[in-house]
């Protein structure tokens, strides 16, 4: 695998297990939060049932005060009783709007407003009874009514109640302990009621009667005792402290004092001194102190679940933070192995492959750093640097050689070939020649009187009429005929193939060509030199180069011989 492929993958793989343990923490998170938020919700639910459940505790005070009336009805207990029902009312109304977006314990609520109906209903229609007609069970059943709808209220309230829990763990208790108070209200409610029939007919109390004070007493005693068991910091919080001491000051002394005279006045066979109504006034107040227990501990259970409400969210930007931290030094981490490491490893690899192929264009990069990338790019760069070296080494050594071939091969005045570069071509060409069956001729051409150009103008001048008549030459030769100098002021031609006749022709052309030259010296002067040419033509499988030069010398031994600046040819 390619290292940017492997590196590409690498890291998708990092990055997706990071984003997802990332993710599972914030996740987590998340749902602190949110259940938090939620619980918050159903902390407040909970307390607008325990005020639900509240009041209509409270409103049995009123029936109770209306149902112990005499005909015409006291419009004071009758109005008593319209607020009474109206704050039962709004706290319902309140607890269903805040239902409103929680469809379940919302429908729990039903058998409550059902039932609510019909006690009301109930009560009406005896308060409109005379006082004769309304009968001790009549009383008792209206009152039952109006009982049973605490329990379905409280229902509510044990619901919201664990729900809170579940969020809270750490406030368990203290919603456990507010959850007594309005259990503690309640049955504090009973026991007041307990004595509205008696007071109401009047009449002493019953044995029945005694038996259920006796037992409502057990129970509130029960639930107090409850309340006060120490099970948590909250219990040594001043405000809760003060407002026990209020509760067994008020509702434990006073209130229960005001219950035991009725009693006492039964057992004396005493008026009572008071009416239903009377009563109800002076007991109900001191039930408040109950009531602002629940609503201290409830307000601590709500600044214990802001708390926590808190630091989940708190935990939630925190975790957001660390992960954005993470993702954040993750991709700068990525991206400097990619730019320290990756690249210039690539790059460096380019290099390389570069170098193996002779290609010595682009320095390696990055060669200043510190580390072992640098120390890898730095040899890269001498090695680059060595093979250059070697290369150049090369190049000179091939020029060299090259330039030793052609001053081994080249005449050193005139530039064309010498005599033993010809005589190697010459072979090469005749044994072709012999191979082939082919005529191969030699023209030999010698300056005439050349002694004298050197004698009259001098050994440069001399060489410069050499060099201009081997440039002449060279430019009337066609491809594949060569020309070299033979020896001193003599030449040889070899033209391709041909027979003696062709080969004659030629040397005539050259002659021609050289006599009408004029050759210009460096000094100015004018000269026209002629040759003399000897041609011949070897053919056969035994044709030696020898013979045919020596054959060529003679035929031009005869042309010098026979006037000079003509063509000869073997005989
Ligand atoms: N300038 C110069 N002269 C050369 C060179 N090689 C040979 N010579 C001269 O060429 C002359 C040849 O003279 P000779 O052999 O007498 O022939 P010639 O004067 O040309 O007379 P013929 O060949 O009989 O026409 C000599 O004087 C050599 O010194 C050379 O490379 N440069």
């Amino acid at each position: 695998m390619r290292l940017t492929r492997l590196f590409t993958l690498a890291s998708a793989v990092l990055a997706l297990l990071v984003c997802g343990m990332l993710g599972r923490l914030l996740w987590g998170e998340w749902e602190h939060y949110r259940a938090a938020g939620t619980g918050h919700h159903t902390l407040q639910l909970m307390q607008r049932a325990m005020v639900a459940a509240e009041k209509l505790s409270y409103e049995r005070g009123p029936v109770n005060a209306v149902l112990g009336d005499h005909l015409p009805a006291d419009p004071a207990r009758h109005a008593r009783l319209l607020r009474a029902r109206a704050d039962t009312d709004l706290a319902l109304a309140q607890l269903r709007q805040d239902l409103a977006a929680d469809a379940g314990p919302a429908t729990a609520l039903a058998p409550l407003y059902d039932a609510l109906g019909a006690a009301r209903l109930t009560v009406d229609q005896l308060a409109a009874l005379p006082p004769a007609e309304r009968t001790p069970e009549r009383l008792d059943a209206a009152i039952e009514r109006m009982f049973q709808l605490v329990p379905l209220a409280l229902n509510a309230v044990t619901s919201y109640t664990r729900a809170s829990e579940q969020v809270y763990p750490r406030i368990a208790r203290i919603l456990m302990k507010a959850r007594l108070t309005v259990e503690l209200r309640e049955f504090a409610g009973r026991l007041g009621s307990a004595l509205t029939v008696p007071l109401a007919a009047p009449r002493p109390l019953t044995e029945a009667d005694h038996q259920r004070l006796q037992f409502l007493r057990g129970r509130i005693e029960q639930l107090r005792q409850l309340i006060k068991i120490p099970s948590s910091d909250i219990d040594s919080e001043p405000r809760v402290l003060a407002a026990v001491a209020r509760m067994d000051e008020v509702y434990f002394a006073a209130g229960q004092r005001l219950v035991a005279e009725v009693e006492q006045a039964s057992r004396a066979g005493r008026a009572y001194g008071m009416d239903t109504g009377q009563f109800a006034q002076r007991y109900v107040p001191c039930m408040a102190p109950i009531l602002a227990l629940r609503d201290v501990l409830l307000q601590e259970a709500q600044t214990q679940a802001l708390q926590d409400y808190e630091a989940a969210r708190h935990e939630l930007v925190l975790a957001l933070l660390v992960g954005a931290a993470i993702l954040l030094a993750l991709t700068l981490l990525l991206a400097i192995v990619r730019r320290r490491v990756v690249v210039p490893l690539l790059r460096a690899t380019r290099a390389v492959v570069r170098l193996g192929n002779g290609d010595f264009s682009m320095p390696p990069s990055g060669a200043r750093r510190d580390d072992e990338i640098g120390d890898m790019l730095r040899a890269l760069a001498t090695l680059r640097a060595n093979s250059m070296d070697r290369q150049r080494l090369e190049q000179e050594r091939v020029r060299l050689i090259e330039e030793l071939r052609l001053r081994a091969d080249t005449d050193y005045l005139t530039g064309i070939l010498n005599r033993r570069a010809f005589t190697a071509a010459g072979n090469l060409r005749l044994r072709g020649a012999r191979d082939q069956g082919e005529s191969l001729a030699v023209i030999l051409f010698d300056v005439d009187h050349f002694k004298s150009v050197n004698d009259s103008y001098g050994h440069d001048a001399g060489d410069q009429v050499l060099i201009r008549i081997a440039e002449v030459v060279r430019d009337s030769l066609r491809d594949g005929e060569i020309v070299a100098r033979y020896g001193g002021e003599e030449f040889v031609v070899m033209p391709t193939y041909c027979g003696l006749e062709a080969a004659h022709a030629l040397a005539e052309r050259l002659r021609e060509a050289i006599s009408r030259e004029p050759l210009t010296l460096s000094d100015g002067h004018i000269l026209r030199v002629t040759a003399s040419f000897g041609v011949a033509v070897a053919h056969g499988p035994h044709a030696a180069l020898d013979d045919l030069f020596h054959a060529a010398d003679l035929a031009l031994y005869r042309a010098k011989r026979n006037g000079r600046n003509r063509v000869e040819q073997q005989a």
